[in-house]
């Protein structure tokens, strides 16, 4: 049963009392789900359907958290996450994204971990607006990819975790051959800063351990044409979701979760699952009583948070080349950039800035106005005819409090049992959201696979503590959407 405390209603001040609707109900088992992201709103839709009472208590005034299609310049223009990554029938979301009819642009084929891209549809330029010749490109993508490959015999010659900057500077040692001069190593840096990209976190920041041993869906990556709005969307209906209820506080005793939202009201149920991100976790704005075990403090900081951020762009006409990506050389990956040509994709005349790492914290210092001028500083670059924006808008999901990152990655030296850990229940409290996702964390499908887990587990927990529950028609999602075999819709124009 969940009982609504609030200064207004006295009569739920001490959960005496329930309403004669919630009577109606009382043998349904009751949970309270802590954010409106997709693994959340997955959650919650799991449990809705499975004739649970839900409630979602959302601190945005709105629902998808790092999910944020934007409609503002007409068109929908992703400012979080935009690519599915694994465009394949496995992918937990394609029965949903087939169903919705959405579809998909693919900008990159199979087996693809660290580049959303392929080479062929970049165009790379110098600072000082040459194109880079393709050749080069090609060439020193190849050997970006033995140094890689060298890193591995670093790797299996250390027993302690190292960098991955720190291991490509091992080989640069012992193979001078590959180090690169002028611009093949500006060139090389790009490179860097493509893979900085993929775990929004410079290079001297990743496990060389684990960088290549995420299971990476099959199918390649495709950017959702329409947005990933949608998708929040059609989870989202008829859930019972309370926007601008930002939790506070999590009391877990006595086979009850109260819930307490920033302005002192209270939500109680039978169980509650959590799946704020990672990041608001490690900046403790969540109080838990009784605290958290000191086991479950050190996965939350021995689990790294990245950062990204975009600067959208949109303009009255298209004075750039009809390639997938457009990226500027630098001598240091830092100073690397590159634009994804939305134009190519959906054919809205729209320019994305992407900057991942440090610089995008250090992009977060500047105003909304200095960011846009900055990233057209850098696209003149590259056109100096480039006219101005009609439009722009820009991200700070680094300093935002309700994502403080933009997705979770594995730190040096990370303990292997951190995301058992991470997603452990304590009691009635269980952990959802993208950071404690089985094999896809820091990704939507990972996060919306979480939210499932989370869900059946805890009703599976439900069940057992409250016993029989045969009036509860039990629809498992997976199995409603499974029977849709209508196939995804994939384009490259
Ligand atoms: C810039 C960027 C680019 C990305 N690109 C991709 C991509 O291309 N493909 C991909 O697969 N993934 C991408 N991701 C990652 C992906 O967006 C996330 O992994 C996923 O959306 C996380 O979902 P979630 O439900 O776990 O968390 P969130 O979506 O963050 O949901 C958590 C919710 O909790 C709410 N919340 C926070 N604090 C409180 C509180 N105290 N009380 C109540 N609610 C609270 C938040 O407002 C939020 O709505 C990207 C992310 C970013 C930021």
């Amino acid at each position: 049963m969940m009982e609504f405390k609030d200064s207004i209603s006295s009569n739920f001040l001490d959960g005496n009392f329930p309403s004669r609707i919630e009577r109606q109900h009382s043998s349904l088992p009751s949970v309270i789900v802590i954010g409106g992201g997709i693994s959340g709103i997955a959650a919650a839709h799991i449990l809705q359907n499975a004739s649970f009472k839900v409630i979602l208590l959302e601190s945005r005034d709105r629902i998808g958290g790092r999910i944020h299609t934007d409609y503002s310049f007409g068109c929908p223009v992703d400012m979080g996450a935009s690519w599915l990554h694994g465009v394949c029938n496995e992918n937990p979301l394609a029965p949903l994204i087939r169903r919705l009819g959405l579809s998909l642009y693919r900008t990159s084929g199979d087996n693809s971990v660290l580049y959303d891209h392929d080479l062929e549809s970049c165009a790379l330029f110098g600072m000082d607006g040459h194109q880079v010749p393709q050749k080069t490109v090609i060439e020193v993508g190849d050997v970006f990819k033995t140094i890689l490959k060298e890193t591995e015999k670093v790797r299996d010659e250390h027993k302690d975790d190292m960098s991955v900057l720190q291991a490509i500077s091992i080989v640069l040692e012992r193979h001078p051959e590959l180090r690169q001069e002028g611009l093949a190593h500006e060139v090389l840096q790009w490179y860097i800063c493509r893979m900085e990209a993929w775990f929004a976190a410079d290079a001297d920041m990743i496990s060389l351990s684990t960088w290549d041993q995420e299971q990476v869906l099959s199918g390649g990556h495709g950017l959702m044409v329409q947005g990933y709005y949608p998708i929040i969307n059609a989870l989202a209906k008829d859930i019972d979701i309370r926007l601008n209820h930002r939790v506070a506080k999590i009391s877990n005793r006595s086979n009850k979760v109260t819930v307490t939202v920033d302005d002192g009201r209270s939500f109680v149920a039978d169980a509650a699952i959590i799946t704020v991100p990672l990041g608001v976790l490690k900046a403790n704005l969540i109080e838990f009583e009784p605290k958290l075990p000191e086991w479950k403090v050190t996965a939350i900081s021995d689990l790294g948070v990245g950062n990204e951020n975009k600067i959208a762009l949109r303009f009255d006409n298209i004075f750039w080349p009809n390639v997938e990506l457009m990226g500027i050389v630098a001598p240091t990956s830092y100073s690397c950039g590159y634009f994804l040509n939305l134009h190519k994709a959906t054919g809205h005349p729209v320019l994305v800035y992407m900057a991942a790492g440090r610089f995008a914290y250090d992009l977060e210092k500047l105003s909304d106005e200095s960011a846009a001028n900055f990233a057209m500083l850098q696209l003149k670059k590259m056109f100096p005819d480039a006219t101005e924006p009609v439009q722009y808008l820009v991200s700070r999901w680094g300093t935002d409090p309700d994502s403080l990152g933009c997705y979770s990655y594995d730190l040096v030296g990370k303990p292997s049992d951190v995301y058992d850990q991470l997603r452990a229940p304590l009691g009635s409290l269980f952990f959802g959201g993208e950071a404690v996702s089985m094999e896809h964390q820091g990704s939507v499908h990972g996060a919306y696979s979480a939210g499932v887990m989370a869900a059946e587990n805890c009703r599976r927990h439900l069940m057992e503590r409250l016993g029989s529950l045969e009036k509860i028609q039990l629809i498992s999602l997976r199995e409603e959407m499974l029977e849709v075999t209508v196939p995804l819709q994939i384009s490259r124009m």
